[in-house]
């Protein structure tokens, strides 16, 4: 759809320079059919932008969470594509993404889930380190519900150490927690239990 609005916005350009080379037309009627022409330009793209708009809207309503991850080994996206399954499988559509591609996407009806590891010395893994790169990123999300499952190890001084900034941010930028992070020590099977029961709770809330 993009392409084809862009490429009607060329063609009437380009034929509102081919009617300026015809040496038919009297200097007043070019005038007239380069303002139809621009016209008609202008047109497909407010057309454009309008039809942009109610697809992302569309999309939005949607999906009900969206899961993103940040992981440096895998244990974080495996656990938020477990959270996807067991979403749907309470009827809820939800949607993985990684962290770092959060900016781009569409906000969910109930809310961002993330599963975030930690790295370092309390920092970012990789898939997770350059999400805030736009300031106001997060800004659609005001006022949206979030949770926040921190991946870690106590035998390190930062424990779960990214996952504890992440949810201070998203608190922080106007989201609103459904409950305290969810911290995991070497992905203990007990805390991620709790993790899918706080979801469960919530589903039973609303
Ligand atoms: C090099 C390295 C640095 C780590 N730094 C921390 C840390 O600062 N704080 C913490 O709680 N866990 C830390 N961890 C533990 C990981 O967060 C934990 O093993 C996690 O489950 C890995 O998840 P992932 O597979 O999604 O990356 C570190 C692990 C490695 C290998």
């Amino acid at each position: 759809m993009k392409s084809l609005a862009a490429a009607g916005i060329v063609v009437m350009l380009a034929a509102t320079a081919w009617v300026w080379q015809l040496e038919l037309l009297s200097a007043a009627r070019q005038w007239v059919a380069s303002a139809a022409l621009l016209a008609y330009a202008a047109m497909l793209a407010v057309y454009y932008q309008r039809l942009k708009w109610q697809l992302s809207h569309a999309l939005a309503q949607s999906v009900d969470y969206l899961v993103a991850y940040a992981t440096e080994t895998g244990t974080a996206r495996a656990l938020a594509q477990k959270t996807c399954k067991r979403l749907e499988q309470c009827g809820f559509c939800a949607q993985i993404v990684e962290l770092n591609q959060l900016a781009g996407c569409p906000i969910a009806k109930r809310g961002l889930l993330v599963v975030a590891s930690t790295s370092g010395n309390g920092d970012a893994p990789r898939t997770g380190n350059s999400w805030l790169i736009e300031n106001n990123s997060l800004q659609p999300w005001q006022g949206a519900c979030f949770a926040v499952l921190a991946l870690g190890d106590r035998n390190y001084s930062q424990f779960c150490g990214f996952g504890i900034a992440v949810a201070s941010h998203l608190q922080q930028s106007g989201l609103l927690p459904l409950f305290d992070p969810v911290l995991v020590h070497q992905a203990d099977p007990q805390s991620v239990d709790f993790w899918f029961r706080q979801l469960k709770h919530q589903h039973h809330r609303k």
